[in-house]
């Protein structure tokens, strides 16, 4: 399997050159040359499958020749092994057809934990192999950071900057960051949002001379790495609601910020995964809404809100998505990335948006709607969710209500409520505890660098760390 960028200006890669570079050269994002495909019984033949036996059996198209399906099955055994629910991303039933599932049983709480712990293990493997160095940099709202600090921490031969913007994540999951002391890892809290830290992350990939000199790599969803293992999900999620008897392909709900997780659902189904419609649920930051029922992506000025790891105007996965709908037409995505990049704006081309259309809906959830879901829930049924799975919940609610969802409807629940206490508190009346294996978190001393929202500050930092060299 070749990987190509959606700008087609980059030659095309294995699944190891894709992994370590993150970015293509050309800016674009890689994806498969032509879709995998997972038909006939593969459903079933996951019934009965460990989370590890899954996930190799999903990924085996991606990472061959590079790694055999066992090796593929042993890492994942590592890094699903200290996972709180040995189901690793069980689904809880909330209705008569509707269930949660469950992606935070992870080490930090959040479904990045579900790529990043084997992304590490992929990282280790293709540098042992290439007999290289990385200087990972990334950008986070929050729980992107927390999940690759401990997936990275302590690694041999990898060091790690990742940038959150200053103040506008929750306490837990800052200190799921800062609170790492391993001498590879470097937090930069920012002087600006989250859409500036992913800038400056991309303006540092732009720079190629710095980048070959520092081997630099991202472990944020650009990396197609990250989406091809949450892809896995998706496939367990239909092999156990039809464990259960539920036959009809089920919808996802897909909380949505950076479009990486939401865009790993599509991939689900062009790999032949069974999946109904695709519901992008995002909170007031509500720019892929409005681009998916207006046909126009321009984004705003960023609101803070209670899910703060949505709160993302730019949405990175976007292209990917436009580079499908166009026919894989690399020279138009060019075309639409400059022009966006220069206006700020980019109308979509109708045709593209009827193709987007088959696959997805939208839907948007108000802080009041969200509060409101996170209370509902938890009176019906004593279950708190977090705001960011609140928000799914709202768009779920409100879908179902005009009749663009029907049928089984999973809805991702994307992090444990115990990362928003006050939010969570605030509206259920209940203060979620943390889970006892974290529970030393707010024991530890932070540690943490500032900077203001510039590619050449940052740059200078890893610079004076000598990262990747
Ligand atoms: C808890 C949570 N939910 C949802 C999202 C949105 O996911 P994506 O950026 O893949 O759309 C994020 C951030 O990525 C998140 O941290
Ligand atoms: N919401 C994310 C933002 C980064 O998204 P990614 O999926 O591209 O890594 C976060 O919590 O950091």
């Amino acid at each position: 399997m070749r990987y190509v960028s959606t700008r087609g200006e980059a030659p095309a890669v294995d699944f190891r050159a894709a992994l370590l570079a993150a970015l293509a050269p050309d800016g674009g994002l890689y994806l498969p040359e032509a879709w995998p495909r997972h038909g006939g019984d593969f459903i079933d033949r996951l019934k009965g499958a460990s989370f590890a036996e899954a996930a190799s059996l999903t990924l085996s198209p991606f990472v061959a020749p590079w790694l055999s399906g066992e090796e593929t099955r042993a890492m994942a055994a590592k890094a699903y092994g200290g996972f709180a629910d040995p189901a690793v991303a069980p689904l809880r039933r909330i209705g008569e057809e509707d269930w949660l599932l469950e992606l935070f049983h992870g080490p930090t709480l959040a479904f990045k934990d579900v790529a990043m712990q084997l992304l590490g293990l992929l990282f280790e493997r293709a540098l042992r192999d290439a007999g290289g160095r990385a200087t990972i940099i990334g950008a986070t709202s929050g729980d992107t950071g927390g999940a690759a600090v401990e997936a990275f921490r302590g690694r041999a031969g990898v060091e790690v900057f990742i940038l959150h913007p200053e103040g506008r994540i929750s306490e837990v999951q800052r200190r799921f960051m800062t609170t790492a002391d391993d001498p590879n890892i470097c937090n930069i809290a920012v002087d600006g949002t989250f859409d500036d830290c992913q800038r400056v992350v991309k303006e540092i990939f732009a720079d190629c001379d710095f980048c070959a000199r520092h081997s630099v790599s991202g472990v944020n969803s650009i990396n197609w790495a990250r989406l091809a293992i949450q892809t896995v999900y998706y496939f367990t999620a239909i092999a156990m609601l039809r464990a259960e008897g539920v036959e009809a392909a089920p919808s996802f709900v897909v909380p949505t910020g950076n479009f990486g997780d939401v865009f790993a659902g599509y991939a689900a189904k062009r790999m032949g995964a069974p999946v109904g419609r695709l519901c992008v649920a995002v909170n007031e930051n509500d720019i892929m809404h409005r681009a998916l029922s207006r046909g126009r992506y321009a984004p705003r000025a960023v609101t803070p809100t209670i899910s703060p790891s949505m709160d993302i105007q730019i949405a990175s996965n976007f292209e990917r998505l436009l580079f499908e709908a166009s026919g894989r037409d690399a020279a138009a995505i060019r075309d639409f990335m400059q022009a966006f990049a220069k206006k700020r704006a980019g109308d979509i081309p109708a045709a593209w948006l009827d193709e987007i259309r088959a696959d997805f809906i939208s839907e948007r959830a108000s802080e009041a709607e969200t509060c409101e879901e996170i209370a509902r829930l938890h009176k019906a049924s004593g279950v708190l969710v977090d705001p960011h799975t609140a928000v799914g919940l709202a768009a779920m609610r409100k879908a179902r209500a005009d009749g663009r969802l029907s049928g089984p409807v999973v809805t991702l629940a994307t992090a444990h409520p115990a990362k928003f206490p006050d939010a969570v508190e605030s509206a259920a009346g209940a203060r979620p505890p943390l889970p006892a294996h974290v529970g030393d978190l707010f024991a530890k001393p932070e540690r943490c660098e500032r900077a203001p929202a510039s590619a050449d500050a940052v740059k200078a930092m890893i610079e004076q760390a000598g990262g990747g060299r």
